[in-house]
């Protein structure tokens, strides 16, 4: 077929093996290989993974042809093995392909999950669990021991989106209980770690009939037990609405309601009175994943930029202390006017974005991108991490420097943490596919950094310089520190203030 069909004129690239193509010349951390080849060959990088087309990118010009000029032909998503097994089949938003069924679902979140109103109504159980991190921090400080911070902001996080998901506090004094607790997350970190490995099966498809680690047989099961746990958290808000309807008892209003309350309540396709099962749990699992790690793996990432630069911490002290002072805890009308911790969290984006490559996206037709031909299939690995390191936009780009978001030739308003008119930086992506909860996932962080800031002082654990603590990261869906970060808080504000409800 070779001798007769026109020769593709691919981007350039490493060269390439039979049956493997490159797949064997990337490690364990993919986006700093990735990276290195941009550098080598220039914005746009042909890759053959396997069977599969692959090209590569930390180019911003390049970035926003892939996904604003020619969002409709970028936007599908492959389907993986692990997003068949673990996205009910991709039937969510995250890891569906493009067409009506993602426009259904997605649709389904932006007008009524994600609404300004609906994450209003959420605002007081957000402040709640902002009171908890903060006793939770100071009860460890004040037993002198060091602060896990993975494990505090984890909590944070998961408590939040299960709060509003689902009715239900998982950690902390109002928890659903330990052993469920630790069920809840067992199956997160497994389905997480599941949606990350690079799957070599999706890539060379006789892997799939050997399969030697048993890798398709851990996604089935984790499929089992998440589809257990969901099962169980639909069947208990039905029947509490039963024994509503029983009672006569309203809501009042749908302020009340969680995401599965509300899920439930919507009309399904075609007339039918309620949305399948399945629909439901697909997306109440999509929610999870996607709100979940994000802002925990970031508040981690940040803390421990923040703790290595003890100036930093201080110049977010000094703005904290002038927005909110010292007789009060922050509220969430405070985060617009917190500049600084602001431009934080954009350099903490730039160096450590969440997801190192967006979720994959796939062409659904041939195409042109600078000249080259892009066959249709092609998965498309955007590289933030590389487009944060980028030496062509970005000068000292190991150095942490919040400052380098401060603009400099106007007044100052509120600093946007999103990927800007320039695409410097992308931590929620943009086009069709861009993360619809980034409202939320902002306020998330911030909330966190500046509770934990205004609060305590931080420091290295004892025998430790800020300079001793490591970066490394470990590749992922998402892309957490190879190591959880520990550090020692001290209490700065009058005790009562932690104490009050
Ligand atoms: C700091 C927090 C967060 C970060 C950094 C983040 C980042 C991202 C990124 C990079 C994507 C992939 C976009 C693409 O492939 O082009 C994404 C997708 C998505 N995010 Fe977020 N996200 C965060 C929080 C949230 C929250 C709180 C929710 C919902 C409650 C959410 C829901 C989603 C969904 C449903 C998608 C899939 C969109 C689609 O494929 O159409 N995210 N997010």
């Amino acid at each position: 077929r070779k001798l007769f069909t026109t020769p593709k004129n691919l981007p350039p690239g490493p060269r390439r093996w039979p049956i493997v193509g490159n797949l064997l010349q990337l490690t364990h951390l993919p986006h700093r290989d990735m990276a290195e080849l941009c550098r080598k060959y220039g914005p746009l990088v042909y890759l053959k993974l396997g069977s599969v087309d692959a090209i590569t990118t930390d180019d911003p010009a390049t970035i926003r042809e892939i996904l604003l000029q020619q969002d409709e032909v970028f936007a599908s998503r492959p389907r993986t093995l692990a997003a068949v097994h673990l996205a009910y089949g991709c039937s969510d938003v995250a890891l569906a392909p493009l067409g009506p069924g993602w426009k259904r679902m997605r649709r389904i979140c932006m007008e009524n999950l994600l609404t300004s109103k609906r994450l209003d109504s959420f605002s007081a159980h957000r402040a709640s669990e902002a009171q908890h991190l903060v006793q939770d921090v100071w009860a460890r400080a004040q037993n002198g021991e060091n602060v896990n911070l993975r494990e505090v902001l984890g909590g944070f996080s998961m408590n939040n989106v299960t709060r509003m998901l689902l009715g239900k506090q998982y950690f902390g004094c109002g928890s659903a209980g330990p052993s469920e607790a630790m069920e809840f997350m067992h199956i997160t970190h497994e389905l997480f770690r599941l949606l990350g490995v690079i799957y070599l099966g999706d890539y060379l498809p006789f892997w799939r009939w050997v399969d030697p680690h048993g890798c398709e047989e851990k996604m089935r099961k984790v499929e089992k037990q998440v589809d257990d746990f969901h099962t169980k958290i639909i069947e208990e808000h039905r029947k509490e609405r039963e024994k509503r309807k029983v009672s006569g008892q309203q809501h009042d209003g749908d302020g009340n309601m969680d995401f599965v309350d509300v899920l439930l309540s919507l009309p399904g396709e075609d007339g039918k009175e309620h949305m399948d099962d399945v629909e439901i749990k697909a997306l109440i699992q999509d929610m999870i994943a996607a709100a979940t790690d994000t802002s925990a793996v970031t508040n981690e990432w940040a803390m421990t930029e923040v703790i290595k630069h003890p100036h930093v911490l201080a110049k977010i002290q000094e703005e904290l202390d002038v927005v909110v002072g010292p007789n009060r805890l922050v509220l969430e009308s405070d985060l617009v006017h917190l500049n600084y911790l602001r431009c934080v969290v954009r350099e903490t984006f730039r160096m450590h974005p969440a997801g190192p490559f967006l979720i994959p996206h796939e062409s659904l037709q041939d195409t042109k991108i600078h000249g080259y031909d892009i066959p249709a299939k092609t998965r498309i690995f955007i590289n933030t991490h590389g487009l944060g390191r980028n030496t062509n936009i970005w000068d000292n780009v190991e150095e942490f420097r919040p400052e380098r978001h401060w603009p400099t030739d106007e007044i100052v308003n509120k600093i946007e943490i999103s990927h800007g008119a320039d695409f410097k930086i992308l931590p929620f992506s943009a086009g069709k596919r861009k993360c619809p909860g980034a409202p939320l996932g902002v306020t998330l962080v911030l909330m966190a950094l500046a509770q934990l800031f205004h609060c305590f002082d931080w420091k290295p654990p004892k025998g430790m310089k800020p300079h001793d603590i490591d970066t490394n990261e470990i590749y992922g869906m998402t892309m957490p520190k190879a190591h959880p970060l520990m550090a020692i808080a001290k209490p700065r504000l009058a005790s009562h203030l932690y104490r009050s409800k």
